[in-house]
């Protein structure tokens, strides 16, 4: 596929705590597998896959970045502070949307969510799309945070949430394809960050309403 054969263009950024299977997640959607023994990310991965939706065809750039530096942080002087924002800065503002994921097996991952919503706010878009995903409900067994506590702090910070697993390929599909709906509207309406996810010059489309979209 050429660079060109497209109609939007959309990158997606995956975050929450080490270990909650942000990888898995985006592996499960893009290779239609769940990997054994995946390793930590290190660093920043990224992972593409195109789907077509009403007609049209529709690029998602997944990225991912480990959570290693956060514990860099904690040894960086001011220079290296600096220089750590300035990576997460350019990580975040450029994302359409943003993946919140945390583990429903591990209340820590589930806790730590007001942090990762504070470095939203410092540092992405205010047009940002963010979907709150409770991953691992294959464990239900092992559950330590309840689906209404989940869905009453989404609500309460006015995010989709949605239960997912990437081991059984439950709601994965739904999870990247609902967005991708929702990223279309609002691209249409002109509401999103604007260098990456317009249609691309001398392809744009006229607008019709979308019915795909199925959050919530
Ligand atoms: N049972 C179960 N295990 C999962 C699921 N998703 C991920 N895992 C496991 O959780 C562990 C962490 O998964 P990753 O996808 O590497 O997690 P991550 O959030 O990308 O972690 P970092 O790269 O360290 O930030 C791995 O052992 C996966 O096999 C799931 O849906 N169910």
């Amino acid at each position: 596929m050429s660079m060109e054969d497209y109609d939007f263009l959309f990158k997606i950024v995956l975050i929450g705590n080490a270990g909650v299977g942000k990888t898995c997640l985006v592996r499960r959607f893009t290779q239609g597998l769940f990997p054994p023994g995946q390793g930590a990310t290190i660093g920043v991965d990224f992972m593409i896959k195109t789907v077509e939706i009403n007609g049209e065809k529709v690029k998602m750039l997944h990225l991912l970045m480990g959570r290693q530096r956060r514990s860099e942080l904690q040894i960086w002087d001011t220079a290296g502070q600096e220089r750590f924002r300035s990576i997460t800065q350019s990580y975040y503002r450029s994302a359409n949307a943003l993946i919140l994921t945390y583990d429903i097996t591990c209340e820590e991952s589930f806790r730590c969510l007001p942090e990762w919503l504070r470095e939203i706010e410092q540092y992405a878009s205010n047009k940002v799309i963010t979907v709150l995903v409770g991953n691992k409900i294959d464990l239900a067994e092992r559950r330590e945070v309840s689906q209404q506590r989940a869905e009453e702090f989404s609500e309460a910070q006015d995010m989709y949430y949605l239960e997912t697993s990437a081991k059984e390929s439950d709601n994965v599909e739904k999870l990247f394809l609902d967005l991708a709906c929702r990223l279309i509207s609002e691209a249409r309406q002109n509401t999103l960050v604007n260098n990456v996810s317009s249609p691309l010059p001398g392809e744009g489309k006229s607008i019709s309403y979308l019915t795909c979209c199925n959050f919530n």
